[in-house]
């Protein structure tokens, strides 16, 4: 127990530094807390409120994995190298890929009732 209590330490405190050092991740968490009360507001069902959760969450747990890899190509070394901006580049390519995802997700589950909450019908 007080390994995993460790364990969670250092995974609450990677969670923290992402937080603190990138702004594309207070955007994201923004995004988030936003969607929630949206979804909360517009009285979406359990199953796309859960959509829209594993949605946000992917895409913050994807910001996570880009600072890993910036943080070990920068560690590796800052001089430039094609590989490193392939990594770097591809990393955050993810993160892209999967906010394009929740957006759409986030258009789909959330845009008809807003529509219908704004323009009637
Ligand atoms: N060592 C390197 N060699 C080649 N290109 C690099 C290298 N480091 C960064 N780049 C290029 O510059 C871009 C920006 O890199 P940088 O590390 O500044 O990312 P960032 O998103 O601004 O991260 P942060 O500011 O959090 O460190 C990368 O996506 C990559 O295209």
């Amino acid at each position: 127990m007080r390994r995993f209590l460790r364990s969670f330490r250092f995974a609450v405190s990677g969670v923290a530094y992402t937080v603190r050092t990138q702004r594309n991740m207070r955007i994201h968490l923004a995004f988030a807390v936003a969607v929630i009360v949206a979804a909360t507001a517009l009285g979406v069902s359990a199953l796309e409120g859960a959509v829209l959760a594993l949605a946000a969450a992917s895409v913050m747990a994807l910001e996570l994995v880009n600072t890993a890899v910036e943080r070990t190509i920068d560690r590796i070394g800052p001089d430039p190298h094609p590989l490193a901006k392939t990594a770097k580049d591809a990393a955050a390519g993810a993160v892209l890929v999967a906010a394009a995802g929740a957006a759409l997700a986030g258009l789909f589950i959330l845009g008809p009732p807003l529509w219908r909450l704004l323009f009637g019908g």
